[in-house]
């Protein structure tokens, strides 16, 4: 894997290895301060995928606490969802830099490496969530996808779907062992199929790696916050698994009598009747007076199961940002909610390989291609940089919105209608946990 891509003068890279997990876990409570002590951090199993992180160290005399300056990390995403398809895919995570050593050019030349890196892997996609928003877009990235965030009333009134009521309802301690598998397969069915449709939710990135699974099946009460251990409701129907919610609860005592949060840290369901039977269970637990699903799609089945979501205060956060690291790899790997036939010309200041006019074709739902075009880029049907391609690839930003922005500038008239068309997607793209 290459690591000899430039660092900033005084500093190099470095392959970490499981041998520097103190070191990574010292510098990561540099980069994202947390009461969390780094020693019991360390007890617990990582999410590190090794041969995927790398460390930035000073030249000369190693800094205390294993001598990282930076580091950063990818998980492996082998089947990331896009627009009717799958592809290999970069989740870029733990970036963080010591802040002495900040705004010295690191960040930049580690994701300079973590893109060539992504190239010699043949993964033509980078992904990930930005702890700050302003962070990315130099690099390429583009805000791909949204989520919704709640506050629902306990009790708040839904709308009636034929057989919620067939349904039967275990609430669980959430273990690793008994319920692993249950999560992972209606979690990846109900991306697959969303709700039924058979249209896919880009986006929907399955916890692939062991190293993911041991480490988002870790409950320690370090990381709880003063809530309770991790619940978990299954819906049932016929036997048959049809959607779960791990879930944790707060409870405060107060003169008025209780004032209970209800923590919904994922919920998942394969129909809209089952989706029906699992939030008539969580909107209405003993003791609490509300409930926060913590990451929902723009277009859950709750928000329109509910009769008055307005009621659940709605507030939308940037979710996935996606960057195209092999731009016709990508573009031809998705599919398109219309035909499209179009010349795009791309900027790419980091990527320059993925700059000029592109020809991108397609039948609506069908196989794309995507080629170098002997087009003057003043002659291409669009123009637009490689971050505007991005914030549309999962089909939940518009070009027309990004158009009217002076994002994407129209140089034919009327491709702009049709090539907007084509890149959305019928079901929002969203991914329902935090990489
Ligand atoms: C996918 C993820 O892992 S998200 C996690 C990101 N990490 C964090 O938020 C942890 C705390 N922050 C940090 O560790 C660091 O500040 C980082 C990683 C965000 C940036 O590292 P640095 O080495 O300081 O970045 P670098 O020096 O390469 O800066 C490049 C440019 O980005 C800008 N930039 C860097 N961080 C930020 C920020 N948080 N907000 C706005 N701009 C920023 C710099 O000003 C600089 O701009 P310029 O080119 O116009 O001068």
């Amino acid at each position: 894997m290459i690591l000899d891509a430039p660092a900033p003068a005084g500093y190099r890279f470095r392959q970490l290895t499981a041998d520097d997990r103190r070191a990574v876990t010292h510098l990561d409570s540099w980069a994202f301060p947390s009461p969390a002590d780094p020693d019991e951090i360390e007890k617990g199993p990582s999410p590190l995928t090794w041969d995927r992180v790398v460390g930035v160290e000073p030249d000369g005399e190693a800094a205390p606490d294993g001598g990282l300056a930076a580091l950063h990390a990818s998980y492996p995403f082998s089947r990331f969802p896009v627009p009717g398809g799958t592809l290999p895919t970069a989740g870029l995570t733990w970036v963080g830099v010591h802040p002495q050593h900040r705004r010295r050019g690191i960040a930049t030349a580690m994701i300079d490496l973590h893109l060539a890196r992504c190239r010699e892997r043949g993964e033509p996609l980078s992904a990930l969530f930005a702890a700050e928003y302003p962070i990315y877009g130099r690099f390429g990235y583009g805000k791909a996808a949204d989520d919704v965030r709640l506050t629902v009333p306990r009790g708040a009134a839904l709308r009636d779907v034929p057989g919620a009521a067939e349904h039967t309802v275990r609430i669980e301690h959430a273990d690793r062992g008994r319920h692993a598998a249950l999560v992972d397969t209606v979690h990846r069915v109900a991306g697959e199929s969303v709700g039924g449709t058979g249209i896919n939710r880009p986006g929907w990135a399955t916890r692939e790696s062991a190293e993911l699974q041991a480490s988002w099946w870790r409950d320690s009460t370090t990381f709880r916050g003063g809530q309770e251990s991790r619940r978990i409701v299954v819906v049932e129907r016929d036997g048959e698994p049809r959607g779960y919610a791990l879930l944790r609860r707060k409870l405060d005592w107060v003169p008025t009598g209780t004032d209970g949060t209800v923590n919904v840290l994922e919920a998942v369901a394969l129909d809209a009747a089952a989706s029906r039977a699992l939030w008539g269970v969580l909107l209405d637990l003993d003791l609490m007076t509300e409930t926060k699903p913590f990451i929902l799609a723009p277009d859950d089945p709750l928000l329109a199961l509910l009769r008055n979501p307005r009621a659940a205060g709605q507030r939308r956060v940037d979710n996935v940002w996606i960057r195209l690291v092999d731009l016709p790899t990508a573009l031809a790997g998705r599919r398109y909610a219309a035909g499209i036939d179009a010349t795009l010309a791309v900027t790419d200041a980091r990527l320059p390989d993925n700059a000029g006019v592109w020809h991108l074709r397609a039948a609506p739902f069908g196989a794309a291609t995507c080629e170098r075009a002997d087009t003057a880029p003043s002659e291409a049907d669009l123009a637009l940089d490689v971050r505007e391609l991005g914030a549309a690839y999962l089909g939940g930003t518009s070009l027309a919105g990004l158009a009217a922005a002076g994002l994407v500038d129209e140089r034919v008239p009327g491709a702009l209608a049709a090539a907007s068309t084509a890149f959305g997607w019928p079901v929002a793209p969203v991914c329902s946990w935090v990489f």
